[in-house]
């Protein structure tokens, strides 16, 4: 069965909504410039919001993400003692030494995912190079000049994903829709998704149904 992620999640209602939906993951912005972002105010960025939201995930079952672009180290470490989440999403443009860096740091426990943004088949040989992270988000690049690297809601070519064979664990992301899903699944053979603007009334604002919709489109009966 194909795993959800549902990311950019604000408030609790909208967490029990995935959950309930039968999201695998849930996933919290810490990225400034993000209209998802989750206000940092206190512990080196770790907020009582964000505390709050990854308590409520955990009860409801559903495993949790944070997801951060070229973050600090002590900033990571901060987060960890806080309230380590099942996930650290490293959305920015985080080098294979670095995400090295951040396992060494970061409990066994807690997985790290790297995103990284295509558009042919070459910018798919580098995840090979990403041998720290445990999974990675095969993501759409940002269009040019973007303050952030995902959440643009625009998809690639996935045919460059034709015969791919993923060193590692991996998602399909970028401008995955209620309408789309189910054919990006077909397209790519991909066992795990992530959508964000895709399920979302407008910019930063996720909508209910569309959440249950689109968990329903790529898992048909
Ligand atoms: O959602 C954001 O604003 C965001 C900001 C910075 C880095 C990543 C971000 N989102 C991630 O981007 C992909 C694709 O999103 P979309 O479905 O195209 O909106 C997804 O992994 C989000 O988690």
């Amino acid at each position: 069965m194909t795993k959800v992620k549902i990311c950019g999640i604000r408030d609790d209602h909208m967490v029990r909504t995935a959950a309930k939906a039968g999201a695998d993951w849930v996933g919290f912005n810490l990225v400034p410039q993000s209209p998802r972002y989750i206000a940092g105010d206190e512990f080196e960025g770790v907020s009582d919001k964000l505390h709050a939201l990854l308590g409520t995930a955990a009860n409801e079952r559903v495993r949790s993400v944070v997801l951060v672009a070229d973050p600090a180290i002590d900033f990571l470490r901060g987060l960890i003692d806080a309230v380590p989440p099942d996930a650290i999403q490293l959305h920015g443009n985080e080098t294979p030494d670095f995400v090295a860096r951040v396992r060494e740091v970061v409990p066994n426990q807690t997985e790290i995912w790297k995103a990284i943004g295509v558009a042919s088949r070459a910018d798919l040989r580098t995840i090979s190079d990403f041998g720290a992270a445990d999974r990675v988000l095969v993501d759409a690049k940002p269009p040019k000049g973007a303050d952030r690297a995902g959440g643009h809601g625009q998809t690639f070519d996935w045919s460059i994903l034709k015969g791919w064979d993923a060193p590692k664990p991996w998602f399909l992301a970028g401008g995955l829709t209620i309408e789309n899903v189910a054919n990006a699944i077909y397209a790519t053979g991909a066992d795990a998704v992530d959508v964000s603007s895709g399920v979302e009334r407008e910019t930063g604002v996720k909508d209910s149904a569309l959440i249950r919709k689109f968990i329903a489109a790529a898992r048909p009966a």
